[in-house]
């Protein structure tokens, strides 16, 4: 579903936070991108989504090099995007929130469909309270739905763990991990919470320096050996 070939991207002109990024994620899978701060999880998250220009390299997603576009481009292609301190818009109600996710889709009916509130049921209940008005973690709750509705193939999610507490934590990595399953949504985790990783991702990616520094499909052995988490994660 997603290919990247050795991806330059940056902030100013000849700048590589990434620098020979590669790779491949199949339909289905959820992987997880790890590293210490500053390696370049988020900027490759951005160049995907077009939000950073990418210099060198190709980025192909469902068989089409997408480079270059737009994050609107992006979103109607199917990816869907719930950054870092989720953004949500704090003087929208929870049911304007979601609604945006659904006018980046202009081919969808353009309204919240019902299934949107029966994900996380606070969404039901604080329907037309203010998003701003919410805690962290409901707001978190909030931004993943407001990209689900955008019926995404591929969702990617920075760092949803952030400033939110452990129970809802739990419930975010139960549900995703129960809508991958179920329904086969493609996931990219940026995540600092080995629970979370561990408890979601059938694949871990280790970046270091703005490229893949090494990778295990075998996820639970990390728990019993976790040299690649101290090697590429210690500070
Ligand atoms: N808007 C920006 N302008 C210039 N440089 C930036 C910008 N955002 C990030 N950088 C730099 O790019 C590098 C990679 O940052 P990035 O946020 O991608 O790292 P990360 O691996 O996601 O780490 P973190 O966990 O801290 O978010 C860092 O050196 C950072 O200082």
């Amino acid at each position: 579903m997603l290919n990247v070939n050795n991806v330059v991207a940056g902030y100013l002109a000849g700048s590589r936070v990434l620098d020979g990024f590669s790779l491949q994620i199949a339909a289905g899978e959820v992987v997880a991108l790890l590293g210490r701060n500053g390696m370049g999880k988020t900027t490759f998250l951005k160049a995907l989504m077009g939000h950073v220009g990418v210099t060198e390299g190709s980025v192909n997603f469902a068989g089409e090099e997408v480079a270059g576009r737009k994050p609107y481009e992006m979103a109607r292609r199917g990816v869907a995007y719930v950054p870092q301190g989720r953004e949500i818009f704090s003087d929208f109600t929870v049911e304007e929130n979601l609604l945006m996710g659904v006018l980046g889709r202009p081919d969808l009916p353009q309204k919240v469909p019902d299934w949107a509130y029966e994900i996380f049921p606070i969404l039901q209940e604080r329907r037309k309270q203010r998003g701003g008005s919410m805690s962290g973690g409901q707001q978190q709750q909030l931004a993943i739905v407001r990209a689900l509705v955008s019926q995404p193939k591929l969702l990617l999610l920075d760092e949803p763990s952030e400033g939110i507490q452990p129970n809802i934590v739990q419930d975010i990595g139960r549900v995703l991990g129960q809508i991958a399953k179920e329904q086969g949504l493609t996931i990219l985790l940026v995540e600092q919470n080995m629970e979370l990783v561990l408890g979601m991702a059938q694949r871990c990616l280790f970046m270091e320096n703005g490229a893949i520094a090494y990778e295990t499909d075998q996820v639970q052995q990390l728990r019993t050996d976790p040299a690649p988490i101290h090697r590429y994660l210690s500070v």
